[in-house]
């Protein structure tokens, strides 16, 4: 995926400014910044739902605004909030999965062959929600509802996977429970492009490789995780003095006093 000098215009807030970023197959992203600084209006951009008012925007070789978008989503994976509260309660939690193949959120007439419904169990199992699979998503606990947002994501086998705060609203349990999940994702070699959405450094995964900081629309700094994820950097970001903490390959921050 790729963009080049993207920007998004909303009357005279710019939401994004002059982006420039690239995305090569096999790694795995994560994108920090704070409320507001334009995180989740770049995954939408990214998963071809928003077009940007200046800028090119190439996505698995096809260039946004020269596409049908409906046959380009299909190969992306989307789990956020928003899609989440499109998916009416009273849908089983196999359903949620396995609609997305034809990226609907609600089952209807739509008719799934053998291989979906294999394809859901296969990824309710790897996300630890097959025993939840005839549940109503309504009736979940937050920590369930990511996994299955997660599983859904994956169930077209898509080529670019885009995760907006998959962890938000978790316990500590929960969220180290997701993010070794995502560790273990990241790691397999057949796993789609990544790329993670958080506002917090404890979510990202040991084996992300590449971080992207924004603020204000801007990117501060984009590349190798090590090179990227620095005190400095960080600070600047979020626009406080920060003193960031490294445990192995995970990392907190505090403010520094
Ligand atoms: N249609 C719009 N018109 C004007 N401003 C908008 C519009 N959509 C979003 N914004 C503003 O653009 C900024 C960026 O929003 P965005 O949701 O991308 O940020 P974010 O980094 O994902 O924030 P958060 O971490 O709080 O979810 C915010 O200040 C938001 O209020």
């Amino acid at each position: 995926m790729e963009m080049a000098d993207v920007s998004v215009v909303r009357g005279r807030k710019t939401l994004l400014d002059a982006v420039d970023w690239v995305v090569r197959e096999g790694e795995r992203w994560v994108v920090l910044g704070p409320n507001g600084a334009g995180k989740t209006t770049l995954l939408s951009i990214a998963a071809a739902r928003l077009h940007p008012t200046r800028g090119m925007v190439d996505i698995l070789d096809e260039i946004l605004g020269a596409v049908d978008v409906f046959e380009l989503r299909p190969r992306i994976g989307l789990s956020s909030t928003v899609l989440a509260a499109q998916i009416p309660a009273s849908e089983t939690v196999r359903d949620c999965v396995v609609t997305a193949a034809y990226g609907v959120t609600g089952r209807w007439t739509e008719r799934y062959d053998a291989d979906d419904d294999a394809r859901a169990q296969e990824l309710m199992a790897a996300w630890g929600i097959d025993h939840l699979a005839e549940r109503r998503f309504g009736t979940l606990s937050e920590g369930e509802r990511k996994r299955v947002l997660v599983a859904r994501a994956l169930m077209t086998d898509p080529e670019l996977l885009l995760l907006d705060e998959p962890a938000a609203g978790l316990d500590v349990g929960g969220r180290e429970d997701l993010v070794a999940r995502l560790d273990e994702l990241a790691r397999d070699g057949s796993a789609p492009a990544v790329v993670m959405v958080t506002h917090h450094l404890e979510e990202v995964p040991d084996a992300f490789t590449h971080a992207l900081l924004l603020r204000e629309g801007r990117v501060v700094a984009a590349g190798p995780v090590e090179q990227v994820i620095t005190q400095r950097n960080l600070s600047e970001t979020f626009g406080v003095a920060l003193k960031l903490v490294r445990v192995g390959n995970r990392y907190a921050a505090f403010a520094r006093t």
